[in-house]
């Protein structure tokens, strides 16, 4: 990565010693020492200093970096939420380990866990400086350059098809949007374990990085300096770093400070030729002689204007989950979502859920919906174990990386866990090890499938509203559809939840939504088809497939519908796994349609159809020896179509066949041995069984009989969601049977 470093004509081979005495500052940032004014000036935006390392950032951070450099996109207030928050994640961070260790904060100035922010107005730098973790020189190279995350490319993607720069912040790429405003950056940098060194770059494919031995040792922390472009001096005004720092940053856990500069009155003592110069032109003076006289003992002083600085905080530091609920506006919840989601979209959370837990184990916690499912969800679902809550010990931030804190299928929630109970001067694996988790665990879920369940009980899409007053129909009318939304959103979380999470699988199942042949286009429940169960129906009726529009028409419907029997379709690879684990609801049992076992009241004819139909379903039984076909049946699911093939009750349905065989990893013995045993069911009524029954009777070994058999046989295996084995041969028979048995064939095909 490394290439040779460009000798410039800048004269930077010694540069200047770190200064002795930087000033009577305030506590900290003295950045703009003399000896640091020079070193900037001298690189003046010219070149990156020629001694330094040079490095190339990794294709696609220099792909994201031309995207965000030549952007035009008009927020670029966003880059300084984005610092901000890098800042606080670094505060966090030594916090942390101060738990365990205390000499790591250090002293004096050192040990304050803060963030300040100073403007050079002349010079048109804007620095943002913290005093967290620091970066190691390998920190800088790799985390601000030569490593690519995961949603790097995934952010450039997004930018590439007109995504909105204002979520970079959610792909973990958020630092590079300093390039809105700036066009040379530097990042000065102590860690504990290293030196201080320098990090900058112009955005134009490379980096430098020096061991910094001019600028004011940082003590331990992280400082960026801004070079602003000119049409960016506005985030040099006082006023609206304020006025930012209160929109997004309001939420931050640290104190926020602003370097103000401020014109004010000053007593001075006035010199002597001026105060007599004054008293004689003043008329007043005369008036009041007798009171001068009184007070001609005090000095003579006068007002002059004189410009001070002090470090002005920014931010109340109060955290909202420690404020009672009643207190908290709306607003407020939406905006703490934004900051801590780091969603800087305009909707507000679907639903959130402040709670404190009393007993054995204390805790309070935030949990909110977003309004939206990140775009990475369900990518490596099962090697994730990380939820997406922040969890504090006694208000210091511990990890937003804590297994096992919800179940991985509610990992798109967000939010904060404060407990109490925890101790807090243990390692985060010993923590992890902590018994008062499960706890914690076992009441997060259960508030959080309560604040789901919320959102529908709010919507009236999906309850009727008749017994609501004129108030809260007009509240109501807010939800309408929120429900549809989440659904869209998370409801594969809710069936990965009702497969792996056996406790509250019948919680999760009242939040189960699907379409039906009932549902009129719109999403219905479970508790909605129980309600709509005919008198006598025992089972909840559904089938498999890829679309609602497929299932529709599939021949295993045609007495159902006719029957007016209700039937769900599950129409999602994952609904197939799905109902290998809900087995039944409220009593009632799941059958799946397309499999042996489905019961529609008794068929009286059923014993004379079976004798009747002996002969052909003996003889065609025989003749499927070779297809996996268990048995021949008299069928009571067709209406219209001459025959079907479902499947046993424990195997593969047809779909999930298909499913299997798309897997590019699944293996081949396990699908011959998990694939269902076949049955074809014929239906009595049907034209051709009844010729087909014919024929047999007359000459079962005639060949057109035959193939004719095996063609009404492909035709079901297509019709009932199969794939054909050899669809070339299915073709080859379909050609040659047409024109031996055109009248049968007719019938069969239309
Ligand atoms: N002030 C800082 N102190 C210490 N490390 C920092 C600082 N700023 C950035 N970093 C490091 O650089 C990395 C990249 O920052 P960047 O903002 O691009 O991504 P992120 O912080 O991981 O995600 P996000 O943008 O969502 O905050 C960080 O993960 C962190 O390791």
């Amino acid at each position: 990565l490394q290439v040779n470093a460009e000798e410039s004509g800048d004269d930077l081979a010694n540069p200047p010693k770190v200064e002795e005495k930087l000033g009577a500052v305030p506590h900290g940032l003295s950045t703009d020492s003399e000896v640091a004014q020079r070193e900037a000036e001298s690189i003046s935006r010219k070149t990156l200093r020629s001694s330094a390392e040079k490095f190339e950032f990794q294709a696609e951070v220099s792909r994201l970096m031309d995207i965000i450099i030549n952007s035009l996109y008009s927020n670029k207030d966003i880059f300084l939420r984005e610092l901000i928050s890098n800042a606080s994640d670094a505060l966090d961070k030594i916090r942390f380990l101060s738990l365990t260790d205390k000499e790591v904060l250090g002293e004096g100035d050192t040990a304050k866990l803060e963030i300040q922010i100073k403007l050079d107005k002349e010079k048109k730098i804007l620095s943002i400086r913290d005093r967290g973790i620091g970066m190691t020189k390998e920190d800088l190279i790799k985390n601000l350059g030569t490593i690519a995350k995961s949603g790097t490319s995934a952010f450039v993607e997004k930018m590439q098809s007109g995504g909105d720069l204002n979520l970079i912040g959610q792909f973990g790429v958020g630092f590079y949007s300093v390039y809105l405003v700036a066009d040379y950056v530097e990042v000065i940098s102590k860690h504990n374990d290293d030196k201080q060194y320098v990090w900058e770059s112009k955005a134009d494919g490379a980096f430098a990085i020096s061991e910094d031995t001019w600028n004011e040792p940082l003590g331990r922390g992280t400082e960026i300096r801004l070079h602003l472009r000119d049409e960016a001096k506005e985030y040099l005004e006082e006023d609206k770093l304020k006025d930012l720092v209160k929109k997004y940053s309001e939420f931050i856990n640290f104190p926020i400070y602003l370097w103000t500069t401020k014109e004010v009155d000053v007593e001075v003592p006035a010199d002597e030729e001026e105060s007599s110069e004054e008293e004689e032109s003043t008329p007043e003076a005369k008036e009041d002689e007798d009171t001068e006289e009184d007070e001609e003992k005090k000095p003579k002083t006068k007002t002059i204007k004189e410009t001070t600085s002090e470090w002005e905080l920014l931010n109340d530091v109060k955290a909202v989950w420690l404020r009672s609920p009643k207190e908290v506006t709306d607003e407020e919840y939406s905006k703490f979502y934004h900051s801590l989601a780091k969603d800087f979209g305009d909707e507000k959370p679907m639903s959130w859920s402040h709670f404190t837990a009393e007993g054995d184990v204390e805790f309070k916690a935030l949990l909110f919906v977003p309004p939206k499912a990140p775009h990475d969800l369900y990518e490596s679902y099962y090697n994730n174990n990380k939820s997406n809550l922040k969890l504090y010990v006694r208000r210091v931030f511990i990890s937003d990386e804590f297994d096992d804190l919800l179940p991985k299928y509610l990992n798109f929630l967000k939010g904060i866990v404060d407990s109490d109970t925890l101790p807090l001067n243990v390692s985060r694996e010993m923590l992890q090890q902590h018994s008062s988790l499960k706890t914690i665990k076992k009441k997060l879920i259960r508030k959080a499938l309560d604040m789901i369940r919320k959102i529908a009980e709010e919507d009236p899409d999906e309850y009727s509203n008749k017994d609501k007053t004129d108030e809260e129909k007009s509240e109501m009318a807010e939800k309408k559809g929120q429900y549809a939304k989440f659904w869209n959103e998370f409801g594969k979380s809710i069936k990965l939840g009702i497969i792996e999470d056996a406790t509250n699988r019948n919680r999760l199942a009242k939040l189960l939504r699907f379409e039906s042949t009932k549902s009129d286009g719109k999403l219905a429940s479970l508790d909605e088809y129980i309600s709509r169960m005919k008198p006598g129906q025992k089972d909840i009726f559904y089938i498999t497939g890829s679309s609602k529009e497929q299932l529709e028409k599939s021949p295993f419907l045609e007495r159902l519908t006719k029957k007016n029997y209700e039937v769900i379709f599950f129409t999602d690879p994952v609904d197939e796994y799905l109902m290998q684990y809900l087995m039944d609801y409220e009593d009632k049992k799941f059958q799946n349609v397309s499999k042996e076992g489905l019961k529609l009241g008794k068929d009286s004819k059923l014993k004379d159809l079976k004798e009747s139909f002996k002969e052909l379903t003996d003889w065609w039984k025989k003749a499927l020896e070779s297809e996996n076909v268990d048995s021949v049946k008299i069928s009571n699911r067709l209406h219209d179509t001459p025959c079907v093939v479902v499947t046993s009750k424990y195997g593969w349905s047809a779909n999930m066949e298909k499913i299997m065989q798309a897997q590019t990893l699944s293996d081949s013995s396990k699908q011959a041995y998990m694939r269902g045993k076949r049955v074809l069911e014929i239906n009595p009524r049907h034209p051709i069984i009844k010729e087909l029954r014919d024929k047999v009777a007359q000459d079962n070994e005639s060949e057109g009989l035959k193939q004719t058999a095996r063609l009404v046989y492909q035709t079901a295996l297509m019709e009932s969601g199969f794939n054909l084995p050899d669809p070339k041969e299915f073709a080859r028979r379909t050609t040659r049977t047409s024109c031996r048995c055109l009248p049968l064939l007719r019938t069969v095909l239309f």
